[in-house]
C-alpha cells in the first residue's frame, strides 16, 4: 500500500477577483473550494490513475470533515487522527498573477501523535510512504525525521515532497525521492536557480549525497530527473495555466503511480511531468485523459554524457 502523510491538509479557497485593489472591498468573479495539502493531492491524483493510497495525517474541525467528505466520495481510503482545533483554509488568489496565504493549521497533542504513530506499526517494506507537504506549528521540526527512522526500521521506501529546514532534515536520512522546485532546491544552497542547466548542477549534489531520486521542476522551463546512473531532462507542453495549486503534487502522484505499475524510471518522469502541467492547464486536479492527451508532447532525453 502506498501512505500518504500530509501532516497539515487544507481546505484550498481559490478565488477569482479581477483587478484586485489591495485595501479596497473586492468582489470574487468565482470561487471554488478543494481539499488541499500535498499528501492529500498526490493521492487523489494516483485515485485518477487507478492506484489506490491511504491518505494520513490530522484533521479537525469543519473544515477537515469538508476534506474527510471529500475523499470518501471519490472512494480514497483515509486514516486521519481528528484534532480539536480547524484544518486550516489556504486562499489562493487568482488575479493578474497568483497569490496564496497558507495557514499554520490546528494544535496537535502528545497523544494525538502517538496514535499517528501507532498507524506505522502496521506497515510493511513493500508499503511507499509519501510525506508531503508543511509541518503544522504545534509539531517538532524533527518529526519528518522521526517518521523516516520509522520506516527505515521496516525499509520502507520514503518520497519526500518538503521544504526549506524539513527539506534539508530529510535529505539526510537518503529518501527513495524528493521533489523540490527549482526555488526550492536553490534555498536549500542559498541561491538562485533559473536555468535547467543550473537546477542540474545542485540536484546532483542531493544524489551525491544519497539521494536515489530527485526531480527538479522549474514549472514552464521543464523538468530534471537525476539518479544515481543518468540525469534526464523533460520539455513542459505549452498551454493556458488555469491554476497550478497542486502541479508539483500531481508530477509526485503520477511518477509514483507509473513506478507502482512498473514502468521505467524515464516513463515514470514523463507520466509525473504530462501530470503536472495536466494539473496546471485545468481548474481541478489533473484528470487520466488530460494526462493522455499531453504524453505526446513531452521528450525526455538523457543529459548529454551523464551515464555514469
Ligand atoms: N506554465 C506551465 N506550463 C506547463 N506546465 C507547467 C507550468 N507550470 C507548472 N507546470 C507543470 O507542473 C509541474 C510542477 O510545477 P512547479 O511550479 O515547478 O512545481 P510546484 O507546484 O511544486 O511549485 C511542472 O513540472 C510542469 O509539469
Ligand atoms: O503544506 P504547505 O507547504 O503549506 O502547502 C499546502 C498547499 O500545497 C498544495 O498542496 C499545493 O501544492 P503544490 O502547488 O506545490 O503542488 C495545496 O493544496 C495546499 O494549499
Amino acid at each position: 500500500m502506498i501512505y500518504t502523510v500530509t501532516l497539515n491538509p487544507s481546505v484550498d479557497y481559490i478565488v477569482e477577483v479581477e483587478q484586485f485593489e489591495l485595501g479596497s472591498l473586492n468582489r470574487t468573479v468565482a470561487d471554488t473550494k478543494f481539499p488541499g495539502g500535498k499528501g492529500i493531492n498526490v493521492s487523489r491524483v494516483m485515485k485518477r490513475l487507478s492506484v489506490e493510497s491511504n491518505a494520513l495525517g490530522f484533521i479537525g474541525g469543519f473544515t477537515g470533515k469538508f476534506v474527510e467528505d471529500f475523499l470518501n466520495l471519490e472512494k480514497i481510503p483515509s486514516n486521519f487522527v481528528k484534532v480539536s482545533g480547524d484544518t486550516r483554509i489556504n486562499i489562493k488568489l487568482k488575479t493578474e498573477v497568483e497569490s496564496e496565504i497558507n495557514g499554520l493549521g490546528p494544535n496537535i497533542s502528545d497523544g494525538q501523535l502517538t496514535e499517528f504513530f501507532e498507524i506505522f506499526q502496521k506497515m510493511t517494506k513493500e508499503d511507499i510512504v509519501v510525506l508531503a507537504g508543511s509541518i503544522p506549528g504545534t509539531l517538532p521540526s524533527s518529526i519528518y525525521k522521526e517518521i523516516i527512522a520509522v520506516c527505515k526500521e521496516k525499509e520502507i521506501k520514503v518520497v519526500a515532497d518538503v521544504s526549506g529546514e524539513a527539506l534539508k532534515e530529510v535529505i539526510t536520512e537518503k529518501p527513495y525521492l524528493i521533489k523540490p522546485n527549482h526555488h526550492e532546491l536553490g534555498e536549500l544552497f542559498n541561491t538562485e536557480i533559473q536555468s535547467v542547466e543550473e537546477a542540474l548542477i545542485y540536484g546532483k549534489k542531493l544524489v551525491e549525497q544519497g539521494v536515489k531520486h530527485v526531480i527538479v521542476s522549474l514549472a514552464e522551463k521543464g523538468a530534471l530527473l537525476i539518479t544515481e546512473n543518468n540525469s534526464y531532462v523533460a520539455n513542459v507542453p505549452k498551454g493556458k495555466v488555469l491554476n497550478s495549486v497542486g502541479a508539483g503534487d500531481s508530477v509526485v502522484g503520477g511518477f509514483i503511480s507509473a513506478i507502482s505499475k512498473s514502468y521505467t524510471i524515464e516513463e515514470a518522469f514523463k507520466i509525473g511531468v504530462a501530470a503536472g502541467s495536466a494539473t496546471a492547464f485545468s481548474m481541478e486536479l489533473c484528470t487520466k485523459e488530460k494526462i493522455e492527451e499531453l504524453l505526446p508532447y513531452i521528450e525526455v532525453n538523457r543529459v548529454e554524457g551523464e551515464e555514469r
